[in-house]
């Protein structure tokens, strides 16, 4: 059995899921993206190919080995693309939540049911279907529980918009004791640097008192200050509109000291090798164009 343990975003790393991009299927239609940066690659001709990707997802379950981290794979569902295992479930503490995904990406979590059941069942948790929620919107830490959410009238429209206000009280009703802390993000269906797909598209903590972060991923400007004031602003890593849309938040920590990311950015991992780090780089800028990364690609079962 499992020893589900996930507190925050960066304790070291002993088990977790890894997507897939095996069988991924067919480059979308326009009418079938549900983010704006695959539409653009789509209209370019550009959209990444499946051996690309592989390939990539193959240099990420290196690194995850080399450390001994304990990785699952989902089984392969014929063209579908299962790469962001982030979100369709996550762990906070000793329990798996099943996200109330995108309609279009439902069928991923039948792929992790094998690994489910080396979980007691009173340890996992399905939320009422008018919790929409995604893993990529969800982020413990410490004492804390982050959650990107969208509240505007115009919810339904946005394909972007993946948690609602309805994830938040939930999240609130299963860990009372935790300080549940939401974020409104910026959304847009057709200019990827304009929109913060999920949380961890504009924010995520590092080390053991560490972020990246981006502005205008956040529509309030409080609630972005509130981050910036409680990490403070030495210890947090801005990041510009470009930099969002190559993802560079969406980095990996496989400890307080180990981070994957990828071997472009290097602004980034030269100020976290600056800082200590050590950072594992990999070629990761095909999967990039689905507006996702390292971190989305992941869903960590047990952090110790
Ligand atoms: N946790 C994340 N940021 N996941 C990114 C998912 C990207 C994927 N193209 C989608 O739109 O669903």
């Amino acid at each position: 059995m499992l020893k589900l343990n996930v507190t925050d975003e960066t304790s070291r790393l002993r088990s977790v899921v890894l997507g897939t991009a095996e069988s991924s299927g067919p480059t979308p239609q326009a009418e079938e993206a549900y983010d704006p940066k695959s539409l653009e690659h789509i209209l370019a001709g550009t959209y990444p190919v499946e051996t690309d990707m592989i390939r990539e997802m193959d240099a990420f379950v290196a690194v995850l080995r080399k450390y001994n981290v304990q990785v699952f794979r989902p089984k392969v569902i014929t063209d579908c693309n299962q790469i962001f295992s982030r979100d369709i479930a996550f762990v906070i503490e000793d329990k798996l939540i099943k996200a109330n995904i995108l309609p279009d990406r439902e069928e991923e979590f039948q792929a992790i049911k094998y690994v489910l059941e080396k979980i007691k069942e009173d340890q996992i948790i399905y939320p009422p279907k008018e919790v929409h929620i995604e893993g990529g919107d969800v982020m413990p830490w410490k004492e804390y529980i982050f959650i990107g959410v969208y509240t505007g009238p115009e919810y339904a429209s946005y394909i972007t918009a993946r948690t609602n206000n309805a994830a938040v009280d939930f999240i609130k009703e299963k860990f009372p004791n935790k300080i549940v802390k939401s974020f409104q993000l910026r959304k847009s269906n057709t200019n990827a640097r304009e929109n913060a797909l999920h949380l961890d598209c504009c924010f995520q903590p590092i080390g053991k008192d560490m972020a990246i972060l981006h502005e205008n991923g956040f529509l309030i400007e409080e609630e972005y200050q509130w981050l910036l004031d409680y990490f403070g602003k030495d210890k947090v890593f801005e990041i510009t509109k470009d930099e969002m849309y190559s993802m560079m938040s969406n980095v990996f920590s496989i400890s307080p000291t180990v981070v994957v990311s990828e071997r472009n950015f290097t602004r980034l991992n030269n100020w976290l090798r600056d800082r200590g780090f050590t950072v594992e780089e990999i070629p990761y800028a095909e999967i990039a164009k689905q507006e996702g990364l390292l971190r989305c690609s992941t869903l960590p079962l047990v952090r110790e």
